[in-house]
């Protein structure tokens, strides 16, 4: 059995009470991401192209620097319905301390509808290296220098 390492500690306020009976959390021993729902009063319901805002009724300060959050697209919503993030993916700054939301978009072909606290997109936490930029006249040369865009072919 694989052991469990420390996992990190993030603080998380309830922005709406109906969350304590849905608080995010690993569906699997070895999930990546914590399933986020939508906090609505009523179904939303998203005509092909629309993009709304939705509440999640959570916010989680991470305060690690080290640390951000993601939202990522749910793999079955995005494939089989065409929903999909507004933003493509959500990055959550590590001193961000404000409600997480989720830009919800229809980019598939039928209306879709949202329902209150429907798993909509998933948070994942990864780390983060700041880097600090130093400039230069040049660089070192590599070998790919700066061939990019297909450079190398395609097989
Ligand atoms: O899907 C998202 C993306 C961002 N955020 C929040 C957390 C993040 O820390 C903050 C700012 O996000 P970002 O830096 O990507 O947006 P911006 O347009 O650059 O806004 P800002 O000027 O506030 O940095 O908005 C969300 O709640 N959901
Ligand atoms: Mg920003």
């Amino acid at each position: 059995m694989p052991t469990i390492p420390d996992r990190p500690r993030l603080a998380v306020k309830l922005l709406d009470e109906r969350l304590r009976d849905h608080l995010p959390h690993y569906a699997t021993a070895g999930s990546a991401g914590m399933d986020l729902r939508a906090l609505l009063d009523a179904p939303l319901v998203l005509a092909p192209g629309d993009c709304e805002l939705v509440r999640t009724g959570l916010a989680i300060h991470i305060a690690d620097p080290g640390l951000a959050g993601m939202i990522l697209p749910r793999s079955g919503l995005g494939h089989k319905h065409g929903i999909v993030l507004g933003n493509l993916v959500g990055l959550i700054d590590s001193d961000y301390q404000g409600e997480l939301m989720v830009s919800v978009w229809n980019r598939g072909a039928a209306p879709f509808t949202v329902e209150p606290f429907e798993r909509l997109a998933q948070y994942v936490l990864v780390p983060v290296v700041q880097a600090e930029l130093q400039v230069v006249d040049d660089f070192h040369a590599s070998v790919r220098g700066d061939g990019g865009f297909g450079s190398s072919g395609r097989h």
